[in-house]
């Protein structure tokens, strides 16, 4: 068994969609990013990628290569899972927490786990994703961007 953790921020910009999760949330801003900035899934690569020992995703897709630049953060991901499935590993579970004053994530919540789930090729029950405001401290709480955390455990096939 394997526990690995995962932190990542993102900046607000504009004209950019927002993607959290892999699920496309209407917004006045998106994410700055190289990719598609989708800090939820990125934070669950690196927890990901720290249970099996692998570094971190700027190791792995750097932000100097014009390959992963708009990169779909799912893609990114599944790659990221392969490499733990070809070590011998299959998800247990995995929390995150998502920390944006706005927007409201409640709605987002369950199409995330779905699409979450499906990029882990595991079940609903197996994924949690919380959300909460930092009660309008510090720059997520002024609204500047979003953060994310997660939480995996990896088991033995
Ligand atoms: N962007 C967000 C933040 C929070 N929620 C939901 O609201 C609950 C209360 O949040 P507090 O930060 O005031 O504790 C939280 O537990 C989430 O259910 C949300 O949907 N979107
Ligand atoms: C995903 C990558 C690669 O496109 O770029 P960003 O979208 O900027 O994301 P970040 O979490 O800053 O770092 C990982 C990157 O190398």
């Amino acid at each position: 068994m394997r526990i690995g953790q995962g932190f990542d921020v993102h900046a607000f910009e504009k004209d950019r969609p927002l993607m959290l999760g892999g699920v496309s949330i209407p917004y006045e801003y998106g994410l700055k990013g190289h990719s598609d900035a989708d800090v939820l899934l990125h934070a669950i690569a690196d927890a990901c990628l720290g249970a099996i020992g692998e570094g971190d995703i700027g190791r792995h897709f750097p932000d100097t290569d014009p390959a992963h630049a708009g990169a779909d953060s799912a893609h990114l991901l599944e790659e990221v899972y392969a490499l733990a499935e070809n070590k011998g590993y299959t998800l247990g579970n995995l929390d995150a927490t998502i920390i944006a004053q706005k927007p409201k994530m409640a709605p987002y919540i369950v199409p995330m786990r779905e699409r979450i789930a499906e990029l882990f090729h595991a079940d609903l029950s197996q994924v949690n994703v919380k959300a909460t405001t930092s009660e309008r401290l510090g720059f997520t709480g002024r609204g500047e961007g979003i953060s994310a955390m997660a939480v995996l455990l990896l088991e033995s096939k």
